[in-house]
C-alpha cells in the first residue's frame, strides 16, 4: 500500500471528487461514516461524546460525525474552536446541517475551554492533514488543556498540530490522542517513533478515494499490510529450497546461534548448514538436529573463511559473532570472497557483523549489492552517524541504501526496510513483546532461509520482517507480550 504526502491527499480528494464523482460533502459524509463505524463498533451510548471541531474540512468531520453519533442516541457535545473568520465550504453546510438538531458551543477563550470540558470521551476534529504552522491562541490553548484531560481522546484522520509529512518543531503543542482513525491511507508522521504520543494506536477507515490515482501517484514510501509467499510445488525436493549458510555465535552468545538456524528452518529452506565456534558444535548439534554443523578452527570465535562458499544459496552472518580481532579479519576475507566467487549469492548481515562495519568502515565499500543489513536503531547510528529527527534518520537510511547499493532493514515498531532504488517499505506487525533478546537472530535466520530459496533480496527483506512479525503477533495472543519470548516468535511462524 502507497503513503502519499499532504499534497498528494489533497489532490486524491478533488480526483475523487471529480471523477468518480462524488460532491465533496458526500465525501466527507462517507469518511465521518467510516469513522462513526469504527467507533461504534468500540464505544456504546453511555456517557458523553465531546467533540471538538475546527473551521476547515477537518472540523466539517466532527459536524458529521457529531449529527451521525446523535442519530444513533449517542449524548454528543459540539465544541467548535472559533480561531478565524475562514471556514469551509463543507463545514458550513455541515453546521447548518447540525444545528437543525443540536445546539453548538463556540469555544473563543479560556473560559469557554473549561465549560467544554466534562466526563466524557473526546474527539478531535480541530485539524488535519491541512495544518501548515504551529498552534497557537484559542487552539493551543484548547490542545494544552485537552492534553491534561484523563478522558479517551480520539482524532479524526490524524492528530491536531502533527504535520503528514515533515517533522514538528521541538516544543510544538500537538494533541495526545489514545487512538487515531484515519482516512483511507497511513501517513508517514504516523509510522515514526518519535510521535508516538501524537498516533495512539491507529486504524485506515477506507473512504473509498480513488484507486486508479493512487495507483498512479509516485511515492517512495509504502506500507506492507499482505504479503503473497511463493506456492511450493508439489514435485519439489529439499534440493529446490536452496542450501543456507548461518555464521554465528560466539563463547557465551551460541543461542543466537541456535534461535537463528531454527528460524531459517521454519522458513522454508531446504538444507542449513551452521558454521560456528568449536565449542558451540554439541550444542548446536543437540538444540537443531535438522542442520547441520561445521565448527570453526578457533575454540571461542569465528575466524577462518570456510572452504566452499559456492555450495550455497545465502550466507548470514553475525548473530551473536561477537568482535573479536580474528573475526574483523574473517568479515574482511568473506566480504571480499562474496565480490570475486559469489557475486549473486544472497547475504545477511547482522549485530556483531554491522558493528565491525562501523568500526571498520572501509570494509562498507565490499558491501556486494544486493546484501541485507538489519540493524537496529543504535546499530544503524554507528553505521551511518546521528540524525536530529526522524525524518533526518529516514532520509540518512535511504541515502545509505542507495549509496551501497544494499538493502537496509531499520528495525522497530514499524521497521523500515530501504531498497537501493530509494524506496522505503514500512512493516505493518509486530508489537512490544518483541522488544526481548534474541527477536533479532530470528529475523536474520528467517530472512536467510528466504534468500537461500531464491526470493530477490528485496523480496525476502520485506516479506521476511512482515512474517516475523506476524509470528510475534501470534505469539502475543497465546502468552501475552510480556510473556512471550523470541523462542516463541519461531514457533508461531506460519507460511
Ligand atoms: N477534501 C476532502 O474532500 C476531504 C477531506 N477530509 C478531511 O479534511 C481534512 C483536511 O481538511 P482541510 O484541507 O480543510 O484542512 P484542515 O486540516 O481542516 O485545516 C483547515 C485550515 O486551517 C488552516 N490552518 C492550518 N494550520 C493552522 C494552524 N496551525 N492554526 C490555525 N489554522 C491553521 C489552514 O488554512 P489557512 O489558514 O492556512 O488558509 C487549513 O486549510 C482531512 O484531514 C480530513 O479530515 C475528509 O472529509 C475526506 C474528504
Ligand atoms: N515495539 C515493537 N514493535 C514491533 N516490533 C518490535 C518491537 N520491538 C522490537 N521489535 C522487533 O524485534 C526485533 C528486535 O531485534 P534486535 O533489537 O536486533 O534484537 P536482538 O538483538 O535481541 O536479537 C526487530 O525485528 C524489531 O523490529
Ligand atoms: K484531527
Amino acid at each position: 500500500m502507497k503513503i502519499l504526502i499532504a499534497d498528494q491527499i489533497r489532490a486524491l480528494d478533488n480526483y475523487t471528487i471529480e471523477e468518480e464523482p462524488v460532491p465533496s460533502i458526500d465525501l466527507m459524509e462517507r469518511a465521518s461514516k467510516a469513522f462513526v463505524r469504527w467507533y461504534t463498533e468500540r464505544f456504546n451510548q453511555s456517557g458523553k461524546v465531546l467533540i471538538f471541531a475546527g473551521l476547515g474540512n477537518n472540523g466539517g468531520d466532527g459536524l458529521a460525525i457529531a449529527r451521525l453519533l446523535d442519530n444513533l442516541g449517542y449524548e454528543v457535545e459540539v465544541n467548535i474552536i472559533n480561531y478565524s473568520d475562514k471556514r469551509s465550504e463543507d463545514f458550513e453546510e455541515n453546521l447548518h446541517r447540525l444545528e437543525k438538531m443540536l445546539m453548538v458551543n463556540w469555544i473563543c477563550d479560556e473560559e469557554d475551554i473549561e465549560n467544554a470540558l466534562k466526563n466524557g470521551i473526546i474527539i478531535d476534529a480541530i485539524l488535519g492533514t491541512g495544518v501548515n504552522r504551529p498552534l497557537n491562541g484559542i487552539i493551543k490553548e484548547t490542545i494544552l488543556r485537552l492534553n491534561r484531560s484523563n478522558s479517551t481522546k480520539i482524532s479524526v484522520d490524524i492528530a491536531t498540530g502533527l504535520y503528514t509529512d515533515s517533522p514538528v518543531e521541538p516544543d510544538a503543542v500537538i494533541f495526545k490522542p489514545d487512538f487515531t482513525v484515519t482516512f483511507q491511507l497511513p501517513k508517514l508522521a504516523m509510522l515514526l517513533p518519535e510521535n508516538e504520543n501524537f498516533v495512539g494506536n491507529w486504524y485506515k477507515a477506507d473512504i473509498g478515494l480513488h484507486v486508479e490515482f493512487i495507483e498512479n501517484c509516485a511515492t517512495d514510501y509504502f506500507y506492507t499490510d499482505k504479503i503473497q509467499p511463493k506456492i511450493r510445488s508439489n514435485f519439489s525436493h529439499k534440493g529446490t529450497f536452496g542450501h543456507a549458510l548461518l555464521i554465528a555465535g560466539s563463547y557465551g552468545s551460541i543461542g543466537a546461534a541456535i534461535l537463528a538456524s531454527k528460524a531459517c528452518l521454519r522458513s522454508g529452506v531446504g538444507l542449513l548448514t551452521a558454521l560456528v565456534p568449536e565449542c558451540g558444535y554439541e550444542i548446536m548439534q543437540v538444540s537443531v538436529p535438522e542442520a547441520m554443523c561445521k565448527t570453526d578452527v578457533s575454540k571461542h570465535t569465528i575466524s577462518t573463511l570456510p572452504k566452499d562458499l559456492t555450495v550455497y544459496n545465502a550466507v548470514g552472518i553475525g548473530c551473536g559473532l561477537g568482535k573479536a580481532l580474528e573475526t574483523v579479519i574473517f568479515l574482511e576475507n568473506i566480504l571480499k570472497s562474496f565480490h570475486e566467487i559469489n557475486p549473486k549469492k544472497g547475504l545477511v548481515l547482522d549485530a556483531d557483523a554491522l558493528n565491525i562495519l562501523s568500526e571498520n568502515k572501509k570494509l562498507l565499500d565490499l558491501l556486494p549489492p544486493g546484501s541485507v543489513l538489519t540493524p537496529h536503531p543504535k546499530e544503524f547510528q554507528r553505521l551511518a552517524g546521528g540524525w536530529a529527527n526522524d525524518f533526518e534518520r529516514l532520509k540518512l537510511l535511504r541515502q545509505f541504501a542507495i549509496k551501497y547499493k544494499v538493502i537496509v532493514v531499520l528495525k522497530g515498531r514499524h521497521s523500515a526496510v530501504a531498497l537501493p532504488n530509494g524506496s522505503v517499505h514500512f512493516n505493518s506487525t509486530g508489537n512490544a513483546g518483541m522488544a526481548t533478546g534474541g527477536s533479532g537472530d530470528v529475523l536474520t535466520g528467517i530472512i536467510t532461509g528466504l534468500l537461500a530459496q531464491g526470493y530477490p533480496p528485496e523480496e525476502a527483506a520485506i516479506s521476511g520482517v512482515f512474517k516475523h512479525g506476524e509470528a510475534g503477533d501470534f505469539a502475543a495472543q497465546k502468552s501475552g507480550q510480556m510473556a512471550m519470548i523470541a523462542g516463541d516468535i519461531i514457533e508461531n511462524l506460519r507460511w
